[in-house]
């Protein structure tokens, strides 16, 4: 089911936020739908990681918001904060670029997996646990059992940002944001965790908002794509025709930026796309990161 007529999960109309003089957003509207990937591009500074923000309620102190951001329904800017906490983690969750940074390094990975559920689930010990080892295997961890034992600082860059997207998945989230997922990761590990959530989005019907300023990254899996520009979406519409034929001049100057390669071809069997395996691997990470062999493959 990849047609527009698939109802949304999470839309965000009309959004504004402004922090004192400092118009962050200026009305932006993005429609999140189950089992789709709905990439969000732009340079630095254009207002993506806020608005991913804003869908998860996360907001900086002070700002002041307009619009509404809408799940199943309800408009989660005017929900108080309890109920706003309830939301977070069990419905919408979120994975941030550095796995090191929202990992805890004390506590073993199956225990801040085991945390989330039990918090917001209301889960026993051995159920918790036993789901949190299916999780593991889900987000291709080898030894799930073991690996649950151990710490974030056993595992590299890669398994931990898996370890992330699989604590994230704990409360079966319907709405997953992605900021950024594998811009801290080594290139050979990025096409990996890309495939990850593609999978997952497709296996679980997730709906995936993925925050990148690359590209590269974006064809590899998104259905949909947005680009931003100064807390504006400039742009929105399917992967091909946003990336193949830009109506706008701004999102023509971002592909003319990204080395050449063809930015609109679906990911192959392996996940490549249109681009020869290797040969964008040396020119950057967006543009090689779809490209890449598997990790642990
Ligand atoms: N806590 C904050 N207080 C005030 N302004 C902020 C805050 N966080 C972000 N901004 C401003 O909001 C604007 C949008 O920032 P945002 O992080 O959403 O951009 P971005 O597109 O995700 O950029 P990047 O790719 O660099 O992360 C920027 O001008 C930034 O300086």
């Amino acid at each position: 089911m990849r047609g527009e007529h698939v109802p949304a999960v999470l839309s965000v109309e009309g959004l504004t936020v402004s922090i004192g003089e400092h118009e962050i957003l200026r009305g932006v509207d993005i429609a999140l739908r189950p089992g789709r990937v709905h990439g969000l591009a732009g340079e630095s500074g254009s207002g993506k990681t806020m608005t991913g923000l804003a869908a998860l309620g996360l907001l900086p102190h002070g700002a002041r918001t307009g619009g509404r951001v809408v799940l199943d329904g309800r408009d989660l800017l005017g929900l108080p904060q309890r109920d706003l906490n309830k939301v977070r983690g069990r419905d919408i969750a979120m994975v941030f670029q550095d796995p090191a940074t929202s990992l805890h390094p004390m506590l073993s990975v199956g225990r801040q997996i085991t945390e989330h559920m039990r918090h917001h689930l209301g889960l026993g010990k051995a159920e918790a646990r036993a789901r949190a080892v299916d999780l593991l295997g889900k987000v291709r961890i080898p030894g799930p059992s073991a690996a649950a034992d151990r710490y974030p600082h056993q595992f590299s860059g890669g398994m931990r940002q898996r370890i992330a997207i699989a604590i994230a998945l704990a409360c079966g989230p319907k709405v997953l944001i992605a900021d950024e997922p594998t811009t801290a990761l080594d290139v050979t590990v990025q096409a990996g965790i890309l495939r990850l959530l593609r999978g997952l989005c497709d296996d679980l019907g997730l709906a995936v908002l993925l925050v990148t300023h690359d590209l590269g990254v974006m064809s590899a899996v998104a259905d949909e794509v947005s680009v931003m520009r100064d807390g504006l979406v400039m742009e929105t519409g399917a992967r091909s025709q946003v990336l193949r034929e830009p109506a706008h001049p701004y999102t023509r100057a971002l592909l003319d930026a990204l080395p050449r390669h063809d930015p609109a071809a679906p990911p192959g069997p392996d996940g490549s796309t249109g681009a020869p395996p290797g040969t964008d691997r040396d020119a950057s990470p967006g543009a090689g990161g779809d490209v890449l062999p598997m990790e642990g493959q």
